[in-house]
């Protein structure tokens, strides 16, 4: 079974008025079928450039993204992506909404198994009896729930996560780790997520990939050492603080506060 994601020796810049721009510098990083890949890293430093070249949207000047065993050179059904600011459809019901991609994405669904499949999903995310409502009658955390359903209900080969829940407030952003994280445990899929939130790197993760400073290359890779099954209160244990005093070290390492090697 090919490794669903891989960058091999990627290396990109951006052409700018003033000059090429280097954003990625012989990154590579390796994703295993299933698993949930956190990426950290100075601002700036590349990581919304990685998740267009995974996402097809763009190539790298050199090396390459390959996904489930091919080259990505335009953008995949099978990949989902889910952003900061869900752009749910104002004239769809929430339902219709989650629905979309399975009108998208060529399947041999019925009607009735899309509609099923869609409601189970809302079902697990908390969101029963709002099928039926449009997006701006829900929370903007419950906006982000139903645009989570919506980038896996077709079940795609890989999902990225570009700091999905950046704009909600604390209480609402964690109370949707634990929601992705049941998720995931009931609908396997391989995951990347981008973020700036260090906890919630370690909350989801089973890897956290730290880039290094603009051209970024992977720094440091942190294997998370919580239990499969997790809840909120593993965030105030001896294990988490370590993880992330080390993640915290690596980068002031990237933003070259410090150039000490971590321990
Ligand atoms: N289309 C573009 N053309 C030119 N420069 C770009 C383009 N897109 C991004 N950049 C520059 O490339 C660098 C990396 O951008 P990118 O958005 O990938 O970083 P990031 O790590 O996601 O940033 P942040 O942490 O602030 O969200 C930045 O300096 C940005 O200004």
């Amino acid at each position: 079974m090919p490794v669903p994601i891989e960058l091999r020796a990627v290396t990109h810049a951006y052409r700018t008025d003033s000059g090429p721009l280097p954003v990625l510098r012989d990154l590579n990083i390796k994703m295993a079928e299933g698993s949930f890949t956190a990426v950290v890293g100075p601002s700036g430093c590349g990581k919304s450039t990685l998740t267009r070249l995974i996402a097809g949207l763009m190539r790298p000047d050199e090396g390459q993204v390959w996904l489930g065993g091919e080259i990505i050179r335009s953008p995949r059904s099978t990949v989902g992506m889910a952003f900061q600011n869900p752009v749910l459809l104002e004239w769809r019901t929430i339902l219709q909404n989650v629905m979309l991609p399975l009108e998208i994405v060529k399947n041999s669904l019925s009607r009735a198994q899309r509609e099923d499949r869609a409601r189970a999903l809302l079902a697990l995310v908390g969101l029963e009896g709002f099928e039926d409502k449009r997006p701006s009658e829900l929370s903007g955390g419950m906006r982000q729930r139903a645009s989570l359903c919506r980038s896996i209900v077709h079940r795609p080969q890989v999902l990225i996560l570009d700091e999905p829940f950046g704009a909600l407030d604390a209480f609402t952003r964690e109370d949707l780790w634990q929601t992705m994280h049941d998720l995931r445990a009931e609908e396997p899929f391989t995951c990347l997520l981008i973020t700036h939130d260090l906890r919630e790197s370690v909350f989801l993760a089973d890897d956290v990939v730290v880039l290094s400073g603009r051209p970024a290359t992977a720094q440091y890779r942190l294997p998370v050492t919580f239990q499969d099954k997790r809840s909120l209160n593993d965030l105030y244990t001896p294990a988490a603080v370590e993880m992330l005093a080390t993640l915290r070290h690596q980068i002031e390492i990237a933003q070259g506060r410090t150039t000490e090697t971590a321990a």
